[in-house]
């Protein structure tokens, strides 16, 4: 597994710099295909990146924007991605793009899976692939010891997985790890010193222990303090 990890002086350089990168994947995956798919992820680091990423000049109108996971809560909740999503990057230009949900109202994600992975197989395999990771080494919501961690790790992964973990306060539907690794362009955003060592002491260890392991192959992972 390898991968490149640039650094940067600091976190509005980086977020400035892979909205640019992410930007000119789309275009390059545009001017060969019909439509690119862009999955990005939720929680607390990618706000800077979707601002600039939602300013920029593409045919967003052919681009499908997707969450690599989601948490089972409702758009009024402040937990939930998709909130975060709308207002921060399905606005300014990219409020042209097509938004693939992946939360519907249903008491648990396994009442809404089939018709949300139904909506989204058409666009896969992702063009562009945009991951976080907890100090933890979860992506997505590929948590250490949830209750479908091997399933989701499977090569014959389905494309959705409800999933729960210790970690995490509600349940989750995630892409399995077989969609996120297969992305054409791969990219992990995190910040801070205690994910960069997490991420340095994961070296070598199984993904069932380290799940970020089963996405990073050429992968970039940009780092900021
Ligand atoms: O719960 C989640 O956590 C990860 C990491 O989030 P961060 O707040 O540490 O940046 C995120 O990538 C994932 O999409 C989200 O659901």
């Amino acid at each position: 597994m390898t991968y490149e990890f640039r650094s940067y002086p600091d976190r509005e350089m980086l977020a400035i710099d892979l909205a640019d990168q992410l930007a000119s994947e789309l275009r390059a995956a545009l001017s060969h295909q019909d439509r690119a798919a862009l999955a990005v992820p939720g929680g607390s680091s990618p706000g800077p990146v979707f601002d600039a990423l939602c300013a920029v000049s593409l045919d967003w109108d052919r681009v499908d924007v997707l969450l690599t996971d989601e948490r089972w809560v409702p758009e009024t909740s402040e937990r939930s991605n998709t909130r975060l999503l709308r207002q921060r990057l399905l606005v300014n230009r990219a409020a042209a793009a097509r938004y693939l949900p992946l939360y519907a109202e249903a008491p648990a994600p396994e009442g809404a899976l089939d018709a949300l992975a139904e909506a989204i197989a058409p666009a896969l395999p992702l063009s562009v692939l945009l991951l976080g990771m907890g100090a933890d080494l979860h992506t997505a919501s590929i948590f250490p010891g949830a209750d479908r961690l091997d399933e989701a790790l499977a090569a014959d992964a389905p494309i959705l997985l409800p999933m729960r973990a210790p970690g995490a306060p509600e349940p989750r539907i995630t892409l399995g790890a077989p969609v996120l690794d297969g992305a054409m362009k791969k990219h992990v955003l995190i910040f801070g010193a205690e994910k960069r060592a997490a991420l340095e002491a994961a070296k070598g260890r199984p993904a069932h222990e380290a799940p970020i392991n089963a996405v990073l192959t050429d992968a970039v992972v940009h780092w900021a303090e």
